[in-house]
């Protein structure tokens, strides 16, 4: 049996060649594919780690500056074949579809890494909206709002905040209302910083009343499947909209490696 088996490998050796231009041409698309999508797979894996300064190097140096679309593509081309933290354009159209539902005059992003999702919600913003984001780590805070500059947005438009979320939070107030006008709050916040801050944050943004009181969405991002750092956070937003909220809504999509959840609320005073 084994004489046999050895014998049928021996024989079919030579036709490899002949089945593989047979494969190629009937299905050579999808083959030129596969070998793509397995190349860019060995290079992330290869690379492993997520460098920033490379991230903004090459989005910097091979992007149309002044063009939001060409700085969006230019990072997704490199997420192809080097580890990325960004959202990626699956996240990005699931954010910009609730952007553009809630139309935000202030915005606040919890971990602004390079810019993507930053320059992702300001682009949607409308005329008069401002993005406050924040970023813990400071070589990171740099070189992202670079990249919000080289896609054309304006200070008056943004505002980056070193520091963490934390301590952060209790300075937003004076920010929001810098000619002393009262100001509505934030009518959308998306953290994508820490998970295990997603619900101290969210407290802190309640108790400092700077959530926007006719309604305020709240985007939270998992990564990699860390559904129990985000059970507190949840449980308190599932707990919320039962006791509260008469026009609540509350997505919950599940994709490959990501949460995206999002609750609209009226009860934040
Ligand atoms: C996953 S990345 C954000 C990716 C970004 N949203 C994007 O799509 O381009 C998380 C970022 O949050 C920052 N970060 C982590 N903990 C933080 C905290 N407590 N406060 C502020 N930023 C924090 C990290 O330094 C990192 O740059």
């Amino acid at each position: 049996m084994v004489t046999i088996k050895m014998w049928l490998i021996a024989m079919s050796v030579p036709l490899l060649p002949v089945i593989t231009v047979m494969v190629s041409s009937r299905y050579r698309v999808k083959v030129s594919t596969l070998w793509r999508q397995a190349l860019a797979w060995t290079l992330r894996f290869v690379r492993r780690k997520v460098c920033v300064r490379s991230m903004h190097a090459f989005v910097f140096s091979n992007c149309t500056h002044g063009k939001v679309d060409s700085v969006l593509e230019t990072f997704d081309l490199y997420a192809e074949t080097h580890p990325s933290l960004c959202i990626g354009p699956e996240m990005g159209a699931a954010l910009a579809e609730v952007v553009r539902r809630v139309c935000p005059s202030r915005a606040l992003e919890l971990g602004m890494h390079c810019g993507y999702s930053s320059v992702r919600l300001l682009r949607l913003l409308p005329p008069a909206g401002r993005l406050i984001t924040v970023e813990l780590d400071p070589p990171t805070a740099e070189l992202g709002e670079e990249i919000i500059l080289v896609a054309g947005f304006k200070h008056s438009q943004f505002q980056v905040l070193t520091s963490s979320s934390a301590e952060a939070i209790p300075t937003l107030r004076s920010l929001l209302e810098p000619d002393q006008k009262p100001s509505r709050g934030f009518s959308l916040v998306l953290m994508d910083h820490d998970p295990q801050q997603y619900l101290p944050d969210l407290l802190a943004l309640e108790r400092e009343e700077l959530l926007c009181p006719f309604g305020c969405s709240i985007l939270l991002i998992n990564r990699k499947r860390r559904a129990e750092a985000l059970r507190g956070i949840l449980d308190y937003i599932r707990i919320t909209a039962d006791l509260f909220l008469k026009n609540s809504f509350f997505v919950d999509t599940v994709e490959k490696d990501f949460f995206f959840f999002c609750c609209s609320s009226m009860k934040f005073h």
